[in-house]
């Protein structure tokens, strides 16, 4: 594919459903936080500045180093402004980010509510500033165990709204089993929340279906490796479950080697609902802009494949159905 095609797919407006806040957080963003609350965290970068880590368990680790800094509603308000205008410079109009109450007031309701209510007015910011429609999507953290992750559901259950719209689960998928976070789901879905699990991105086929059949999911936080069971492949046809699909990521740590070797074509092919999105972009190198490239020049993929996905983005998106249609809008070029 010749460059100039490229550099018009780059710059295609998109949708994005998989990014954690924290995740999002600009090395220097954090390092800066540090600076001001006197803290050396110096540990958790290399040399360039970026963020240092050996592998997924290792990531976590320093993911959550540099979640400590960030200790105040206003640290986060001012983290959802820098993510969005990073997601401002990368062409996306909207984009659900995964929010979570262990780390914004320790699963407590009330301190939850200010950390909220400060991310939200940001999002306002942020939307009317820069374009950038931001939905949440509360996590619990699947290895700080289910007891944790019930404060987390009774955190978004009180506070689900127009702009708090999913809940799900991340964190390491070799800790508990998917069934163990059942009650946390239950609760969530009867606030009205949509749900969506990290499932299939370590373990196999047989995660993705756990989350399936004991949390009732529409949605599966990665689940690439969903490819290696027929059968399973055909119920996410059937069912129209979407894939956040996150292939910098999976390069980055490991799950495949190269972007080439990676399932999303195959899973496309197949007639899945895929996604794209980044995941934690600068712990990963990467970007929504990054991602896209990536994708035509390593399959070939035109401008009208990225239109459909955006499309399928926005279909599997939590938002409510005027939201839905407003962002329909501006992905065809119509100005609100
Ligand atoms: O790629 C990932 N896979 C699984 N868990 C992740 C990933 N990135 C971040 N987190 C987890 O998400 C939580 C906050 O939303 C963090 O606790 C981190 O453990």
């Amino acid at each position: 594919m010749d460059e100039d095609a490229v550099r018009q797919i780059e710059a295609m407006p998109k949708v994005e459903l998989h990014l954690h806040l924290e995740g999002a957080a600009p090395p220097d963003f954090i390092s800066r936080l540090a600076a001001e609350k006197r803290e050396d965290i110096s540990r958790i970068f290399r040399r360039d500045g970026s963020y240092a880590f050996e592998g997924f368990v290792h990531f976590l680790k320093v993911y959550e180093a540099a979640t400590g800094v960030l200790r105040r509603p206003e640290d986060y308000a001012r983290l959802a402004r820098a993510v969005g205008e990073e997601l401002a410079a990368n062409d996306v109009i909207y984009c659900e980010t995964f929010l979570s109450p262990d780390f914004c007031g320790g699963g407590d309701v009330d301190a939850w509510r200010d950390y909220l209510a400060a991310m939200e007015e940001a999002a306002a910011e942020v939307e009317r500033d820069l374009g950038v429609t931001l939905r949440f999507v509360v996590t619990c953290v699947r290895h700080l165990g289910p007891e944790r992750a019930r404060k987390s559901a009774l955190c978004a259950a009180e506070t689900a709204g127009r702009r708090l719209v999913g809940f799900g689960m991340a964190g390491d998928e070799n800790a508990f089993e998917q069934k163990d976070f059942a009650w946390a789901f239950d609760c969530a879905r009867e606030a009205g929340l949509r749900l969506t699990s990290h499932a299939g991105e370590w373990r196999g086929p047989e995660e993705v279906r756990a989350a399936l059949d004991h949390l009732r999911v529409e949605r599966i936080g990665h689940g690439v490796r969903s490819v290696e069971d027929p059968a399973l492949v055909d119920r996410l046809v059937e069912n129209g479950i979407c894939l956040e699909v996150c292939p910098g990521s999976n390069v980055a740590l490991g799950v495949y080697p190269r972007l080439a070797a990676h399932p999303i074509e195959t899973l496309r092919d197949r007639g899945v609902r895929v996604s794209v999105s980044t995941d934690d972009p600068p712990f990963f190198h990467t970007s929504m802009r990054a991602e896209y490239r990536g994708l035509a020049r390593t399959f070939g993929w035109e401008s009208e494949v990225f239109g459909e996905l955006a499309r399928a983005s926005l279909d599997a998106a939590f938002c409510d159905e005027e939201t839905r249609a407003r962002i329909a809008k501006r992905l065809t070029g119509e100005r609100p």
